[in-house]
């Protein structure tokens, strides 16, 4: 990945798990003005930048530009009530899945009345790691240009980003790109087996699933051509291809499963939401 040409902002990454650690390794490698890294689990981070396992460990003078919530939703609370007394005047990036901006000021704000943080919303997914990843966005009105573009920055500096224009859409984005890497891994999972079933050594049903399904996404991503056409081109009339899909796409199979799938997904969203 390149260097970026001006540091990211700092950040405090309260939380360095799957995804808090693939933002850092994208962020580490385009150059972030000095951070820290909340994580109880030891891991390193090269200097100047720091990792402390609790929120008292943070150097005094430390101010940074945009606090990262990135534990799990039903973690957030003891981690918002020490960062409200610290940090009355945040500007907070919360990557969680479903809480919504006004469950984390609620209670940003309960625990330090004096408090007035900008919440942002952003949903990622794990490739960005390897600077791949997918964002969706969501800013409330109150949110400045300046905050705005430093979480942006944060994000595009790991893959591409979208606004969205409603919160509630931030849903099914992670639905949609926040969870679907894991709905490709179980593809890749699947079709190994298969292979092997089909008699092919396992290392070869691995390889040939894994390449199959990065050379698909690389064409994807590259071709002008929706992916409805793309797979025409693989489907020769009366070919091996078509009597594949006739079971994918029959109408109780993927027409069906994968919507109601991601609705599953949306729905799991919104009960997280407070
Ligand atoms: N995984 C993914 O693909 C994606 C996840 N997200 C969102 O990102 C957030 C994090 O998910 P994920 O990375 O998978 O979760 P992880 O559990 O892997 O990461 C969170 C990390 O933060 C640590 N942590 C939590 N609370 C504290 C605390 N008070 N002090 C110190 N460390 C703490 C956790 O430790 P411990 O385990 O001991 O609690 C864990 O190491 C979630 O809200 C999720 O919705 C968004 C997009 C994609
Ligand atoms: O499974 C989850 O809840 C998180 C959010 C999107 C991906 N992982």
């Amino acid at each position: 990945m390149p260097a970026h040409p001006s540091p990211l902002p700092s950040v405090l990454l309260a939380g360095c798990g799957q995804m808090g650690g693939a933002m850092l390794e994208g962020w580490l490698a385009h150059g972030l003005k000095p951070s820290v890294v909340l994580d109880r689990h030891s891991r390193t981070v090269p200097a100047p930048h720091t990792v402390v396992s609790t929120l008292d460990e943070i150097p005094a003078p430390f101010q940074p530009d945009v606090i990262v919530l990135a534990v799990k939703p039903q973690k957030a609370d003891p981690v918002l009530d020490t960062l409200a007394v610290l940090y009355p005047q945040a500007t907070l990036l919360s990557v969680m899945a479903g809480r919504t901006v006004e469950s984390l000021t609620r209670r940003y704000t309960q625990a330090n009345p004096k408090a007035n943080p900008v919440l942002i919303r952003a949903m990622p997914n794990t490739p960005c790691a390897i600077g791949a990843g997918m964002s969706g966005l969501y800013a409330p009105p109150q949110a400045t240009d300046t905050q705005k573009a430093h979480c942006a920055a944060l994000l595009a500096a790991v893959g591409e980003t979208v606004w969205v224009e409603r919160e509630e859409l931030i849903d099914s984005v992670t639905a949609i790109s926040g969870s679907g890497p894991a709905y490709v891994f179980l593809l890749a999972e699947l079709l190994e087996k298969a292979g092997v079933e089909q008699g092919l050594p396992a290392e070869n049903a691995r390889t040939l699933a894994r390449k199959t399904l990065y050379g698909a996404g690389a064409l994807l991503n590259q071709s002008p051509a929706d992916a409805e056409e793309l797979r025409r081109r693989v489907t020769s009339p009366g070919g091996t291809t078509a009597e594949a899909l006739k079971v994918f796409m029959a109408p109780d199979a993927w027409p069906a499963i994968v919507p109601r799938a991601v609705a599953a997904a949306a729905r799991r969203a919104r009960e997280l939401s407070s």
